[in-house]
């Protein structure tokens, strides 16, 4: 289990992670999800001790994971696939990492074979492709046969086949009771991968919730509405805290309101209407949505 409380990390003027408190779960595929810039990178790098906290604490199965010895026994992480040195080969690279941390040598056969490179085992990272070197990364994580992994970004650069495998195997690693916690800036790829969500946007908690509870905030977010009574209509559900858009062709698009409530409120207040229906939104919609603000944080303050 990973407990984040309080979590504080400042650059300077740039408040990264900013009173960040979650839990993650073990035997669940936890995604942590963000706009580019959210605090994601910096708040793996403290939970694994690389980045000191300005405030708060983050900890691992109740410690400080600095102060665990043979750190990759306990937590396995994959943080920048690109990190690693070009003119080793995977076996060689692996080794290095099995030897200087105490781990067995027949570790490094056996993630090689798990993460299905045994055959490139000889071959130099230098010529891997992203795909590659992003499962090499995930070996190097599995090497511990950890309880805790994290992984930062796993998706990036795999094909459609390399996706889907990963996600089988994120999911056998939770199932096994181990806490699994990765992240991505795409809610499309967390949509199959994830079970729970942490949310983040601007170094800020958004949500921390199951993605069929998350999913359920996408139901309803538009609602279109036809009327010759545009200004009463408008008057009546701004007072409800709705927003009313004009859009092209004479329609009117509500948010903030489901579609029974303005009807409701239409009628107590003789607004005619000549059309009332909701569209439902994708996940990616709702998590644009509810991240909208930090997003224009992050660009208008010139990053
Ligand atoms: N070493 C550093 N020095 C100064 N600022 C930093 C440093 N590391 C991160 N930041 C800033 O902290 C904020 C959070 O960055 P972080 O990399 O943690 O976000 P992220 O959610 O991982 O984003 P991305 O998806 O782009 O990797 C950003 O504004 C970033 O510029």
């Amino acid at each position: 289990m990973i407990e984040a409380t309080e979590l504080i990390k400042r650059y300077g003027e740039t408040t990264a992670v900013d009173r960040l408190s979650f839990t993650v779960r073990p035997g669940v595929v936890t995604g942590f999800l963000g706009p580019n810039g959210a605090g994601k990178t910096t708040t793996l790098r403290m939970v694994l001790g690389l980045n000191r906290p300005t405030g708060g604490t983050v900890t691992v199965d109740g410690q400080p994971f600095g102060d665990r010895p043979r750190g990759l026994r306990h937590v396995g992480a994959l943080l920048d696939a690109h990190d690693v040195h070009g003119g080793r080969t995977a076996r060689a690279h692996l080794t290095a990492l099995a030897v200087g941390n105490g781990l067995p040598r027949r570790r490094v056969a056996e993630v090689l074979a798990e993460v299905g490179m045994a055959d490139a085992a000889g071959r130099r990272i230098g010529g891997f492709s992203l795909g590659m070197k992003q499962r090499l990364g995930i070996a190097a994580a599995l090497l511990g046969d950890p309880p805790v992994l994290l992984f930062d970004e796993p998706l990036n650069g795999l094909d459609p086949e390399g996706v889907r495998w990963v996600r089988n195997l994120f999911g056998r690693l939770a199932g096994e009771g181990r806490t699994v916690l990765v992240s991505s800036h795409l809610m499309r790829e967390m949509e199959q991968t994830a079970e729970e969500l942490i949310v983040i946007g601007r170094g800020r908690l958004i949500a921390a919730e199951s993605l069929r509870d998350f999913a359920a905030r996408g139901r309803e977010l538009r609602v279109s509405v036809r009327t010759p009574d545009a200004d009463a209509l408008s008057g009546v559900l701004a007072r409800q805290g709705a927003v009313v858009r004009a859009e092209p062709g004479g329609t009117y698009t509500v948010t903030g309101l489901p579609a029974d409530r303005i009807g409701e409120l239409a009628f107590a207040h003789g607004v005619r209407l000549h059309e009332l229906s909701p569209h439902s939104g994708s996940l990616e919609e709702a998590f644009m949505e509810l991240t909208a603000d930090s997003v224009e944080y992050a660009a208008g303050v010139g990053r």
